[in-house]
């Protein structure tokens, strides 16, 4: 991983990672004109955790990413977030550019933040080894299976080691062997300084994970 915290082509403006926390109390959500989603989500995470927020279908998991990364805003509770200055989003449904490569769509971010091309490409190759792509590292996105560009966005997302990672459904369209891969990648990251919060319906992906909350319905909270 190209900016992994361990790795000596760490741009020097890079946040100390002992100091990120991500800290939830007592949230609930609902949007205009409907009932509340969840409520009573409480944790505090530093990095190094993997927190697996799960439950059924439309309870919320999404929503609640959204809170973590700040675009929406919690109708009860309190979202901390300290020493969070770079935050990676791996959305369920992955999106390229199609004529771009898989490396390009890595190498880019590493271009954007100084690095020189060749610097770039080399981290990005190794990213991309990371999540077991080697072998479409020059086939354009358009090209790629549902599998390998899920992969492929999580490696741009990690490539320049984001403090908080949050990733809806990496495993939804991978088959077991696979999804084992990008389940240890996941763990890798994390191990590399980032707090990493994943929405998964997986089982095998919630065992991978440090913590997991099971979403509290507002109807489980009312019975
Ligand atoms: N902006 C919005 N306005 C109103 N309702 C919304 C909005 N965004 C999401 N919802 C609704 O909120 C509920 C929770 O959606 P969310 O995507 O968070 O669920 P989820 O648990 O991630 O579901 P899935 O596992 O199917 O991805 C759904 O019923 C959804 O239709």
């Amino acid at each position: 991983m190209a900016g992994s915290r361990q790795s000596s082509s760490v741009p020097a403006d890079l946040p100390d990672a002992t100091t990120a926390r991500l800290s939830a109390e007592s949230l609930g959500h609902r949007f205009a004109g409907t009932s509340m989603l969840f409520t009573d989500v409480s944790f505090d995470l530093r990095p190094g955790e993997v927190l697996g927020v799960c439950g059924p279908s439309g309870c919320g998991k999404s929503t609640l990413l959204s809170i973590l990364a700040g675009w929406e805003s919690p109708v009860v509770g309190t979202l901390i977030r300290t020493g969070i200055t770079r935050t990676g989003w791996v959305f369920q449904n992955p999106y390229g550019v199609a004529r771009r490569s898989a490396l390009d769509h890595v190498t880019f971010p590493l271009l954007a933040r100084g690095y020189a091309r060749r610097e770039a490409e080399s981290a990005a190759g190794a990213t991309l080894r990371l999540f077991g792509l080697d072998d479409v590292v020059d086939r354009p996105f358009r090209a790629l299976s549902g599998g390998e560009a899920q992969r492929l966005m999580l490696a741009r997302a990690v490539t320049v080691a984001p403090d908080l990672l949050l990733v809806d459904e990496p495993t939804a369209q991978l088959d077991t062997r696979t999804a084992h891969t990008v389940n240890a990648a996941l763990s890798n990251i994390a191990a590399s300084g980032s707090i990493v919060v994943i929405a998964t319906h997986d089982p095998d992906t919630r065992a991978a994970c440090t913590r997991v909350i099971d979403m509290p319905t507002y109807a489980d909270a009312a019975s």
